[in-house]
């Protein structure tokens, strides 16, 4: 793995440097054309939007989207996932609203082999969880079957946020669009975003801070669905952000470092209960 500081800019532009890179290898192989056909031929997305919403008066607590996350850029190696497939089906058991694969490789250590292996074993909703900064991602996410893209806002302008946007919702999937300022709410806000995630990590420096999310909560929309993203230690982080109005949680490194993830699932909803 790479370290995660790079000598110019910030973590997340290294990161994008090396998907920029590594897309472009993809895209010698699998043309833009040849992607959006596979994209086309692949049977329609589940309704990730019908899983999440509501999640903030669900008695049955808030929606878990539980992370196959085999490394990060802040902590290195977190778990030696023998199976992304059998996590995930341990994720679905605990009752996941939806799961999210890493498939950037540099840092994280993911791939598209560890999604299609997660997608051959489960029938939830799926969340490629990678950097988008092209459509080409879009219609590869799309043509592994894939329901949910990441769009995170710090790394689009206004007008790739609305089309990336747009094409998604094309495509019959569902984009988590992720924020972490009131500038950026404000920006997903404008381009009409039917689901917004607040990630209390700062993308740029690392840090993490679970109090981030109550503080720029009140910003959203009200018709949105609220994603509080990353921080979950225990599951009182859960209960806390269900407190603050979220309908779902995303969690990682909590869950791959659990010895029992499908009981931690349970917990965690048990304990954002309203
Ligand atoms: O996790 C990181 O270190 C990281 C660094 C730079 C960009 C993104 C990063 N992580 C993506 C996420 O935000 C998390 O995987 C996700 O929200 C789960 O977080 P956690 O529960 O804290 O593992």
């Amino acid at each position: 793995m790479i370290p995660a500081h790079s000598s110019t800019g910030t973590v997340l532009d290294s990161i994008i440097e090396g998907v920029i890179e590594d897309m472009g290898a993809r895209k010698a192989t699998t043309s833009p054309s040849r992607m959006q056909q596979l994209a086309a031929e692949v049977s329609p997305a589940r309704d990730a939007h019908a899983a999440l919403v509501g999640g903030r008066d669900n008695p049955a607590g808030v929606g878990i989207i539980a992370e196959v996350k085999r490394a990060s850029p802040s902590v290195g190696p977190l778990s030696n996932i023998e199976s992304p497939a059998e996590l995930a089906a341990q994720y679905a058991a605990g009752g996941a609203a939806a799961i999210s694969v890493l498939t950037e490789q540099r840092r994280f250590n993911g791939s598209l082999a560890d999604f299609d292996a997660v997608r051959a074993r489960v029938d939830v909703p799926l969340l490629r969880k990678d950097f988008t900064v092209d459509e080409y991602q879009i219609y590869e996410a799309r043509a592994h079957d894939a329901d949910i893209v990441l769009l995170i806002v710090a790394a689009l302008d206004d007008a790739q946020l609305r089309d990336y946007l747009a094409l998604t919702h094309e495509l019959g999937m569902n984009a988590l669009v992720e924020t972490h300022t009131v500038e950026e709410i404000e920006r997903a806000a404008a381009v009409e975003a039917p689901i917004v995630g607040i990630n209390v990590r700062n993308l740029k420096t690392l840090e993490v801070d679970t109090s981030h999310y109550g503080t720029l909560a009140d910003q959203l929309p009200d018709a949105v669905i609220r994603v509080a993203e990353s921080g979950v230690k225990e599951a009182q982080d859960v209960a806390m952000y269900a407190a603050q109005g979220a309908d779902a949680v995303l969690v990682g490194e909590a869950l791959v470092r659990h010895g029992e993830p499908s009981q931690a699932i349970t917990d965690f909803r048990q304990a954002s209960r309203p």
